[in-house]
Formats: C-alpha cells, structure tokens, sequence
C-alpha cells in the first residue's frame, strides 16, 4: 500500500518540507555512475553556472516514472494555492537513483558537503499556461518565520540547481529567466549560448534559459555574509505548448532534521 501523500503546503519559499518515504531499490543491480557533463560559467557575481546532460536519459525516464500520479498544486508559504505559481509538484520518494543524483549534487559543490544539507528532492511540472513569478529561492527573512530557516532548521538556502527533466517535443516557453543577470559576453561571436540561452528575448529581460532536457541551471543563492542575494530574482516563464518538469536540488547553510529529510538508510558512497 502506498502511503497517500497530503498535498504540502510547499511554498514560494518552500519552507515547510515533505520527508521523501524510502521505495524499494530500483534495480538492486544499481551502481551510481554520474554522466560526464558539461560546466559552462554563465556568471560568476551571482555564481551561475549552465550544465550540459546533468540527468541521463534513464534517470529521466525514472523520475518521471516514479512521480507520474504524485503531483499536487503547488502551494505558496501559507498552504494557499497562489496564482503566482500555477505549476504541480511533489518530493521524491529516496532510492537508489535520487540518492546518486543527490550524491552528483552534493559533489559538484566542493565533495564536502554533508547530505544532511539537501532538501527532499522536488519535482515541478508545468501544463500549458503554467508559470512561476519572479521570486528569490532563499528565504527572506521578514516574511519567513524563524522556525524555518534558524540554523538549526537548516538555515536558508545557499544553492539551487533547477534540472530539465522533461521537455516535449512540441514545448514552447517554459524558460527559466533571471531579469537582473546579464547576458554573458561572447567576444568571439559564436553564438553558442543561443543553444542554451534564448537569444531572442530583448537585452534588458537579462538571462533566459531554453528548457532543454537533462540540462540544469546551478547558482548560489547567498552573498558572502549569509544574506540573499537579491540579483538571484527568477521565474519559470509560461509554458505556452507542450510540458515541462523540472527538478529543485536545495542545499542549506545547515544539516535538516531526519524529521525534515527523512530517514536515509543508503550507504554514503
Ligand atoms: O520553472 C522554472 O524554470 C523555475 C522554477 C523555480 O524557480 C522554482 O521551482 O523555484
Ligand atoms: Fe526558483
């Protein structure tokens, strides 16, 4: 019997979590391997960084397997629907494939960073007409309740990766906009970044990534001093055909609670 999950009350500021439930292994046969992807440095005041092939064909197909009749709406801080996030979302149950991809995460961001740091994995899927306005990842402090950024709830979120884990053929819009980061220079004129980047938004519309499957976006959300960084403003722009899912990978200034990550019984590496 699968557990039924109450839909969260899981926020544009996401504050309260959803511990993942642990599903039996996928394939008990499972080594983690993690794809060679591509870094490419789109700023490095806020630290945002483009990865090419971050998720495999196969971890996509899963996550989208698993997740397939776990969605709820999307709720804002107060439990509320909102019109400002339209989109359906839900934790991902821990297995043996959310575990490596947590472990890619963990390890892109300098090897030493504890697991206890990440929050319960979060899918988001968007149908035509779906959106999420413009908002900051990191809990601002004169909106949030302490009880859920102190440090001993984790403190606020240092970092996100924002993962395409599935994009149709026929999608169109969906893009992830940051306003207040500027297009990154191209001196040489190749126009690479168009493959990633939407080259056709106007110049003061700042970065727009192209949703394309199994790539990710990954910023830092903090300044040096612990506040967030307001230039880190973003938004899932509307889909307008086709759909889109994306994964949330947060990691906090501190360890979350087993009651906040659930209980992690797979071995560290
Ligand atoms: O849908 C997107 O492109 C961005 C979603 C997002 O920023 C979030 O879920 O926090
Ligand atoms: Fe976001």
């Amino acid at each position: 019997e699968e557990p039924v999950e109450e839909p969260q009350p899981d926020t544009q500021t996401q504050a309260v979590l959803s511990p993942p439930t642990t599903s039996p292994s996928p394939d008990s046969d499972f080594i983690c391997t993690h794809p060679p992807y591509n870094v490419h440095l789109v700023s490095t005041s806020p630290l945002i960084i483009y990865l090419t092939n971050f998720l495999t064909l196969s971890e996509r197909a899963h996550l989208k397997d698993i997740t397939k009749d776990k969605f709820h709406p999307s709720a804002v801080a107060d439990g509320t629907k909102s019109a400002r996030r339209t989109s359906q979302s839900t934790y991902l149950p821990r297995d043996l494939i959310q575990h490596c991809i947590e472990t890619r995460a963990l390890h892109f961001q300098g090897l030493s960073t504890p697991r206890s740091h990440l929050e319960p994995l979060q899918l988001v899927k968007y149908s035509p007409g779906e959106h999420y306005d413009q908002h900051t990842d990191w809990f601002n402090p004169s909106t949030t309740p302490p009880t859920y950024t102190s440090a001993s709830a984790g403190g606020n979120r240092l970092s996100s990766f924002f993962t395409y884990v599935h994009v149709s053929n026929d999608t169109t819009g969906g893009g992830t906009n940051f306003p207040l980061i500027d297009f990154p220079r191209d001196d040489t004129n190749t126009g690479r970044w168009c493959e990633f980047l939407d080259c056709d938004e106007p110049w003061e519309r700042g970065v727009t990534f192209r949703p394309v499957e199994g790539n990710a976006v990954f910023w830092m959300n903090l300044l040096p001093d612990g506040t967030g960084d307001p230039r880190t403003l973003h938004a899932g722009l509307p889909v307008t055909s086709g759909d889109k899912i994306g994964m949330n990978i947060w990691t906090r200034q501190a360890p979350l609670s087993e009651e906040a990550r659930g209980v992690d019984d797979y071995p560290d590496l």
